[in-house]
């Protein structure tokens, strides 16, 4: 199998766990051939890590999108912004780069979600959504396709990862409260990067309309806590996954790069 050519868009924390991956040897099918960042310096962090290790090929440090779509990445990790997916999608599925996203955010947008598999069906090309925070996606597409089905999404967060929100104010310091409940694209419009992983759940099963989400801020909280519930005539799933950091999204971008090559998927 041919080397597979790997660019990252945002080259921010959950990226840095992927080029961690890469440098200790668990991504052999990929050469990381660029990076690019809204600020340049995170981009080049990055592609100079992968020049200390000598590769025979140069890790290319991009300017913006257009440069590092011309480098004809096979695949692009998508670790920026939904803004971001929403920008890049459909010139790199164009240009042949299929896409590993945790942002999928973006996708809440049913005009553009419908855009974005037809231009990848056209092109040849595929969106990865990585299971993030969560997990599940198995569960969620096979319940979802056998029968009738309710699906939840219940969050628990601590209050500081919703400062710079609507919802914020300090009282959430010392209590505990439902700070939102909607469906999931209320949800990604009210917190445009941090629910994520409800988009992916609605996608995954009923759509983003039509599952119920909710968010409780509990004062002190480390982590956060992500419950999905799926009921069925014949199935009840509860798929909970407590994580203390985000890592676990890097770290899925990861196990997905090498389900793509991997002799054995799941
Ligand atoms: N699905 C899931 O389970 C999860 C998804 N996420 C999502 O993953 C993504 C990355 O998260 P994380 O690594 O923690 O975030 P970081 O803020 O650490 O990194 C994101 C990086 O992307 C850069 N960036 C933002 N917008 C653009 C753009 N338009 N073009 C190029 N670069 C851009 C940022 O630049 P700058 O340095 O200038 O800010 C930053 O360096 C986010 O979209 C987040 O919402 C996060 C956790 C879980
Ligand atoms: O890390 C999390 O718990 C989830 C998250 O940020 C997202 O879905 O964007």
């Amino acid at each position: 199998m041919r080397t597979k050519r790997l660019a990252i868009v945002g080259c921010g924390k959950l990226a840095n766990i992927v080029v961690e991956a890469f440098i200790k040897g668990l991504l052999p099918d990929y050469k990381l051939i660029g990076t690019f960042s809204r600020t340049f310096s995170k981009a080049e962090g990055i592609a100079k890590h992968i020049q200390d290790l000598e590769t025979s090929y140069k890790c290319i440090l991009c300017h913006s999108i257009e440069e590092l779509l011309d480098l004809k990445p096979d695949y692009i990790v998508e670790t920026a912004s939904p803004t971001a997916l929403r920008e890049l999608a459909l010139p790199a599925l164009i240009n042949g780069s299929s896409i590993i996203t945790l942002s999928m955010g973006a996708f809440a947008d049913v005009d553009f979600y419908e855009n974005v598999k037809k231009t990848a069906l056209k092109y040849g090309t595929r969106v990865h959504l990585a299971s993030g925070a969560i997990g599940g996606f198995d569960v969620l597409r096979t319940v979802s396709l056998m029968e009738a089905c309710l699906v939840t999404f219940e969050t628990k967060k601590g209050p500081n990862s919703l400062r710079n929100t609507n919802v914020y104010n300090e009282t959430l310091q010392t209590e505990e409260r439902r700070v939102f409940e909607g469906d999931a694209i209320e949800a990604i419009t009210l917190f445009p990067t941090q629910v994520n992983v409800a988009v992916a759940a609605s996608l995954a099963s009923t759509g983003p309309k039509n599952m119920k989400v909710s968010i409780d801020s509990i004062a002190g909280y480390v982590g956060d806590d992500h419950r999905i519930e799926i009921k069925s005539e014949q199935v009840h799933a509860i798929i909970d996954v407590y994580s203390k950091t985000a890592q676990i999204a890097g770290w899925s971008v990861v196990n997905t790069l090498r389900n793509i090559t991997s002799p054995i998927a799941f």
